[in-house]
């Protein structure tokens, strides 16, 4: 979490986030207005209690009772229908631009490339979306609440009392500087404590996160103590930082308190004075004791404000920092010109694609200056099978994820039927992509609803032959619930082979060209192994594949296997042609069918 720092208001941000609330023009206009009404109206309150002191107490006459009777229901009728519409306009502009930022921010994080991911924690990415959100849209439309309410009552406040009777108005008013600047002392100190509390309840938060999530770790490692240790001091401080805000705003109110005391009390010394010399009415000394009250809330809700822009700020920065992020990878203007943006496809008139595909002197970093791959060629058949074999941190998954653009090369080019996918938009790519993930993620719903997600007009028809196909049907049926049985969060309530194997149909129901398998290293028992290398081979026919191979007996149907070592091709050719060779992939095979026999063995 980054630390919030007191800067000045930022204008230019501030614009940007207010531009948001275009579509809300009107409402914005509407609750100026209408708070403006019910800054004055709350100050006429106590000049009705001035007239009624001077006239009704007096010289009590009936008609001028009515009439101040019904004057003073129509004025509490009128606040009472600006409160409905403060309420109901201001809770509008809040979820509207919520709403607007969020869908924003979300449409971002869809067509952002996997590179954006990488340095980005999904907590960071989530607190932006929701909380951070929430506390910029709520800080806009209720502090232009509070603020308009705020101005408008003190100045009508400031200008009745001056024309009441100007020399009291300026002694009774000669606390409000004083009040300022410590409202917005205190106002700083108490928000900046609430950070605080803000960023442990984070930690707390996360805490809790990575205990459920590693229970199993934290039992088999038998941390269960040291990590209540940990826990409880974060809570502790958590405690002391809480009571720390908790007696800052105790020690403000008094202060308040005692001010708006003396400015009362001024009013009562000096005002009660001109009232026995018979220069002030008894009515304007209680308009002006009613006024010294009144005066100091609206001070109180300017400071915290002030205070809160100031924080809220953060929040705005770090949501403009996801929103106006530029993709690494973007389809170039003439593409988009020709085939639409991403959320606006316009036709697609791009050649099929057949799956022959070339990588020319493809060089490629992560980082800058450590290249993971170097002038790396490779020449791929269309349907051709190719596995890529190499030891862990070599560049297997580096090459897959350039042909599927969700890296782009830093250097030299790829081509996909003599195309360089460059020149097409991503889409080209993705549509005709087949990607089973080396632990699959399921969505929460029905097993049904997951197939779907590859081919979103699927009929029941297609997700069953889809289903036939990946060899996933049979045990789908045996299920009480059939296609409709939910598969719980992450497809919790799923083996890892069934997870497979609906991954497999949700890859294979859109008829990809291009199909990539990253195996799972997880053991599964020998029936769902047997179905799935069944599942491979029909899957893999006719298309154009990349297998990331763990278990070498997966590959040796394949076309071609390819040894990768530090970024480079260091052995190729099918399985018999590489044992024959007696080089890395001999001894990699070798070694792995001698510990799957002992294995075998020990159970
Ligand atoms: N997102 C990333 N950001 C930075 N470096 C990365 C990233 N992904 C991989 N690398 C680095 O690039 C190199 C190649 O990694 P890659 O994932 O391609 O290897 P691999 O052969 O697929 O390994 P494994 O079999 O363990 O999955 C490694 O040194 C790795 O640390």
């Amino acid at each position: 979490m980054e630390n919030e720092k007191d800067e000045k208001i930022n204008i230019a941000l501030w614009k940007n986030f207010i531009s948001f609330g275009k579509p809300y023009k009107k409402e914005f206009k509407i609750l100026i207005i209408v708070m403006a009404f019910v800054g004055i109206i709350d100050a006429v309150f106590p000049l009705m209690t001035k007239w009624a002191v001077d006239n009704l107490i007096t010289n009590i006459s009936t008609k001028k009772f009515v009439n101040f009777s019904v004057l003073y229901a129509l004025l509490v009728a009128i606040q009472a229908i600006n409160a409905y519409l403060l309420i109901s306009t201001a809770g509008k502009i809040e979820m509207g631009m919520a709403y607007n930022i969020r869908k924003i921010g979300f449409e971002k994080l869809q067509i952002l490339p996997l590179s954006y991911y990488d340095h980005k924690a999904v907590g960071w990415l989530m607190a932006r979306m929701t909380s951070d959100i929430a506390r910029l849209s709520e800080t806009i439309s209720w502090g232009l609440v509070d603020f308009i309410w705020g101005i408008t009552l003190m100045g009508t406040i400031m200008v009745v009392m001056l024309i009441m009777n100007w020399k009291l108005a300026l002694i009774t008013l000669s606390v409000v500087p004083p009040l300022i600047l410590i409202s917005l002392y205190f106002q700083k100190k108490i928000l900046k404590a609430y950070r605080n509390v803000r960023k442990i309840n984070s930690k707390i938060t996360a805490s809790f996160n990575e205990d459920i999530q590693g229970a199993k770790t934290t039992k088999t490692l038998v941390r269960e103590e040291k990590n209540l240790e940990e826990f409880s001091d974060i809570t502790n401080k958590m405690k002391v930082s809480s009571i720390r805000a908790v007696t800052l705003s105790a020690i403000y109110l008094p202060i308040v308190l005692t001010l708006g005391s003396i400015g009362t009390a001024l009013a009562i010394n000096f005002g009660g004075k001109s009232v026995m010399n018979n220069v002030m009415s008894y009515g304007t000394l209680i308009a002006f004791m009613s006024y010294t009250i009144q005066f100091f809330e609206p001070v109180r809700q300017l400071a915290a404000i002030f205070a809160e822009l100031q924080s809220a700020q953060a929040s705005a920065e770090r949501v403009f920092s996801l929103v106006n992020e530029t993709p690494e990878i973007i389809d170039r203007p003439e593409i988009t010109e020709k085939y639409g943006d991403f959320f606006e496809p316009k036709e697609k008139n791009w050649p099929l694609i057949k799956g022959e595909i070339k990588f020319k002197n493809v060089s490629f970093c992560y980082k800058e200056g450590k290249k993971v791959l170097n002038n790396f060629n490779l020449h791929v058949e269309s349907g051709e099978n190719i596995a890529l074999v190499g030891e862990t941190g070599s560049g297997k998954s580096t090459i897959v994820n350039l042909l599927c653009r969700f890296y782009e090369p830093t250097e030299g080019d790829i081509e996909i039927d003599g195309i360089n996918y460059k020149s097409m938009p991503q889409i080209w790519v993705h549509e005709n992509l087949g990607y089973v993930l080396q632990s699959p993620h399921l969505f929460s719903g029905t097993i049904k609803d997951n197939i779907k997600y590859g081919k979103l007009d699927a009929t029941d028809e297609e997700i069953i032959e889809a289903s036939k196909l990946v060899n996933a049907h049979e045990f789908i049926s045996n299920l009480e619930k059939g296609y409709e049985t939910p598969v719980g969060e992450g497809g919790g309530l799923l083996s890892t082979g069934q997870k497979q194997l609906i991954s497999f149909a949700r890859a294979v129901i859109r008829n990809p060209r291009i199909f990539i398998l990253d195996e799972a290293t997880s053991s599964i028992d020998t029936e769902t192994e047997k179905i799935i290398q069944n599942t491979i081979h029909k899957v893999l026919k006719d298309r154009t594949s990349f297998i990331i191979a763990h278990r070498l007996s997966t590959i040796r149907s394949v076309d071609r296997i390819l040894v990768i070592s530090k970024g480079k091709v260091i052995e190729e050719g099918n399985h018999e042609n590489l044992l024959k060779k007696k080089g890395y992939y001999y001894k990699l095979y070798t070694n792995q069918f001698i510990e799957e026999q002992s294995n075998a063995l020990m159970n």
